[in-house]
């Protein structure tokens, strides 16, 4: 269970971004988010990415835990920008 409630898989938190990208309900972070384009959203990757690194060396794993999953949420935002599905993505796995 992290901060935003529930527990989730990538898949399930990826298929509710596709949703709401497409739906694009009032109050939404990810549709103001995706709105501002790739260029933001690569500083928030990057931002986040950092983040991660910095709980990795200094701090919990619950920390870092929370670091990596906001890291995967800016990904996926990046990838929904885009137009990628998570086939693309797990094809080169
Ligand atoms: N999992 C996430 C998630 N992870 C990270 N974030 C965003 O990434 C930010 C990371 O927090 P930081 O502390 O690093 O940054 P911050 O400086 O506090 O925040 P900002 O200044 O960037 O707003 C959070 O404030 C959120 O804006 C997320 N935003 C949404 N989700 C989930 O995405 C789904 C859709 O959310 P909405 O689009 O908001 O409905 C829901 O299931 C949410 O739980």
């Amino acid at each position: 269970m992290g901060q935003w409630g529930t527990v989730k898989t990538f898949d399930e938190l990826f298929a509710e971004l596709t949703d709401k990208a497409a739906t694009r309900p009032e109050g939404s972070g990810t549709v103001a988010a995706l709105d501002k384009g790739v260029h933001t959203l690569g500083k928030k990757i990057i931002e986040e990415a950092g983040e991660v690194w910095l709980a990795a060396e200094h701090e919990s794993s619950e920390a870092l835990g929370e670091e990596i999953s906001q890291l995967l949420y800016w990904l996926q935002v990046m990838m929904i920008k885009r137009g990628l599905t998570t086939d693309d993505v797990y094809k080169h796995l």
